[in-house]
């Protein structure tokens, strides 16, 4: 039984200019196991037409070529990749090896389509090697051997998964005459193992060196001539099963490709850092300066108390007045713990041995301070006593601040009296504490109160402070006050505005640190797609070896995916370098991380650089996997 029988097969190109090219007119022959059979013609007879359709490459044509009783006709796209895999070895004029792979790398790009183990795949591909001459250059790269080198490791590639049909394009095309004897020996060795091989050639040595000519001319088969019986060897057959190349293969393919450019790849992956890294910083800063401002404002300050007025109409100052009914109201809020007076002045003086120095902020000490906010004493919380700023007591004793607690000082309060005409309060009031925040002094309300009594003058509270049970809901007590018709004062109240602003500049500029992601997505699209046309005939060798359509795409993708990864990571790492340099470079004037690098945000830049590079590798591998695999061979 012939093991590829050939019946009516024709064949016709579409022209550019329009019109078909007939180039197989109906041919019918069939080939045995164990035949050496040249195919001789004229250029352009059709010869290698003939070859890419017997070798499943080419399914465009009537007729039917049928291998080992299977047609190829009823094959789907899948099933003649795994065809070529297991039945067909490919031997071009012009050698068509992998440049940046080693020779032995070469061999073994078909047998990793098999399941053999990988030692046994090295074992053969070594073995292959050896039968062939090479097996002291293992580890060169091909641009190291001479032409008839090449072609050895070309016939060792062909033979990797002992296939069937050994199919040789012109294999002497380029080589001499000790060089063609030595690949006409082999392929005739390989024809008495058992094996078919086809040799299209215009060269009589070759012709005469095989069992049987066939003669194509003008698309017909003409001439049909037995030199020698076909070998009669029953081919021991090794026994496996051949799949994709998978994932990891491609993968490795893909890491030794851009060791091979290393140079465009460098680049890219530096453009990739710049914009990991600067997105990743701007996203640190912007929560470092956020964590900051809470830290500056609010810890200082009560969380759990607001401080609430009443909305002002006109400056008439009894309207403002907060009263016992607005009390009321506050208590009568869910959640609110607990209500009290508080007295607000812009700027009060504070005298001490005749320095007198004016405040730029006043109000009577209530929960919204924090004892945290004290660098030395005690709150004013008894009557006639008073709490200074640092920078206050360092007026009066620049050496010792701290020496003022226990002092006295004399305190000046403007006020109206119950007519609203201005009103001169002052007491001498006992310094209890020093406080951190700037150009300030408190005193208790009970202290204001009857400082305002003694001229007569019932003191009314300018604000309240309101103290909410939990942390939790003051949101909600907030949004009550505020539908309440009060409204929110104090630093704390604009800490939301604040952040805000802060978050909305660092995304911002995260943003515009994106852009230069943006820039390294375009050269890896740029890279890839002259990487498609610089590989098409690579992607072609691979393809006629048996690669799928997916291997190809999955070796773009490997790339992009490897440059991705190391891009995000690297730049992750150099953002994290910078937010440590950042932090101890402000150590000095900021206690506090200004830049915050959490996990969250390394996660989403590092998602973030390789989804794009990922995406950035959809239209160039697609391309690469549509090529079709002739026109791909066929490229110079
Ligand atoms: N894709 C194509 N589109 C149109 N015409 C084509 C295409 N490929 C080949 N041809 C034409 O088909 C004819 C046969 O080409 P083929 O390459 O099979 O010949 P050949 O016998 O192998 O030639 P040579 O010995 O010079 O390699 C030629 O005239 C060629 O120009």
């Amino acid at each position: 039984m012939p093991v590829l029988a050939i019946h009516q097969l024709q064949k016709s190109y579409q022209l550019a200019e329009g019109g078909q090219l007939a180039v197989l007119k109906g041919i019918n022959v069939s080939f045995d196991r164990g035949d050496f059979v040249s195919i001789l013609g004229e250029s352009g007879g059709g010869k290698t037409t003939f070859m890419n359709i017997i070798a499943g490459l080419d399914s465009q044509y009537s007729g039917n070529v049928v291998f080992n009783n299977h047609d190829l006709r009823t094959m789907t796209t899948k099933q003649l990749d795994q065809y070529r895999r297991e039945n067909i070895g490919f031997i071009f004029q012009s050698f068509n090896l992998i440049s940046h792979l080693t020779i032995l790398e070469n061999v073994l790009v078909g047998l990793e389509m098999t399941d053999f183990p990988k030692s046994q795949q090295l074992e053969i591909a070594k073995r292959l090697l050896q039968r062939v001459g090479l097996g002291q250059k293992l580890k060169a790269y091909p641009n190291q051997l001479s032409g008839g080198q090449k072609q050895r490791v070309a016939i060792a590639r062909a033979l990797a998964n002992d296939p069937d049909i050994i199919i040789a394009d012109e294999p002497t095309g380029a080589l001499d005459a000790a060089n063609t004897t030595e690949i006409l020996e082999l392929l005739e060795e390989i024809a008495k193992d058992g094996k078919l091989v086809i040799a299209v050639t215009h060269s009589q040595t070759v012709a005469d060196y095989g069992t049987r000519v066939v003669h194509l001319d003008n698309g017909i088969l003409d001439r049909d001539e037995r030199l020698k019986p076909a070998f009669t060897t029953t081919p021991n057959k090794l026994a496996y099963h051949s799949k994709q190349l998978g994932f990891m293969a491609t993968f490795h393919m893909a890491l030794k490709h851009m060791r091979h450019n290393l140079g465009s790849n460098a680049l890219i992956i530096f453009g990739g850092i710049v914009g990991i890294f600067s997105v990743l910083l701007m996203l640190s800063l912007g929560s470092g300066v956020n964590g900051f401002i809470q830290h500056e404002i609010a810890g200082n300050l009560n969380p759990t108390s607001i401080s609430v007025t009443k909305k002002v109409k006109d400056n008439d100052i009894s309207s403002i007045a907060m009263n016992q009914s607005d009390i009321k109201k506050m208590r009568a809020i869910k959640h609110v713990a607990h209500v009290e007076k508080a007295y607000y002045a812009p700027s009060v003086q504070v005298k001490y041995h005749q320095k007198n120095v004016t405040t730029s902020y006043f109000q009577t000490q209530n929960r919204s301070f924090l004892t945290k906010n004290l660098s030395a004493g005690r709150n004013a919380t008894g009557l006639n006593e008073i709490i200074i700023s640092k920078d206050l007591a360092k007026k009066y004793s620049n050496q010792a601040p701290k020496s003022m607690i226990g002092r006295h000082v004399t305190f000046y309060i403007n006020t109206y009296d119950n007519q609203h005409r201005p009103v001169l309060l002052s007491r001498s009031l006992k310094v209890v504490g020093i406080m951190k925040t700037a150009k300030s002094a408190t005193a208790s309300w009970a202290t204001v109160a009857s400082m305002a009594r003694a001229k007569g003058i019932n003191l009314k509270a300018s604000l309240l402070v309101v103290t909410i049970d939990r942390l939790a809901n003051v949101k909600t007590v907030q949004n009550k006050v505020k539908a309440a018709h009060y409204q929110l004062t104090g630093v704390g109240s604009m800490l939301d505005t604040i952040n805000n602003y802060v978050k909305l500049a660092s995304y911002l500029l995260a943003g515009i640190a994106g852009i230069s992601l943006l820039v390294s997505a375009i050269m890896i699209i740029v890279v890839l797609y002259i990487g498609v046309g610089a590989r098409t005939k690579e992607i072609g060798i691979l393809r006629a070896l048996g690669a799928s359509r997916a291997d190809i795409r999955s070796l773009f993708f490997s790339e992009s995916l490897i440059l991705g990864t190391l891009f995000s990571s690297l730049g992750a790492l150099v953002a994290w370098g910078a937010t440590l340099g950042i932090n101890a470079a402000s150590s000095g004037f900021v206690h506090y991380d200004i830049a915050h690098l959490n996990i969250g945000f390394v996660v989403f830049g590092v998602t973030v650089g390789i989804l794009i590079s990922l995406i950035a590798a959809l239209a160039p591998s697609w391309k690469a996997a549509r090529l079709d695999p002739v026109t791909a061979l066929s490229v110079e």
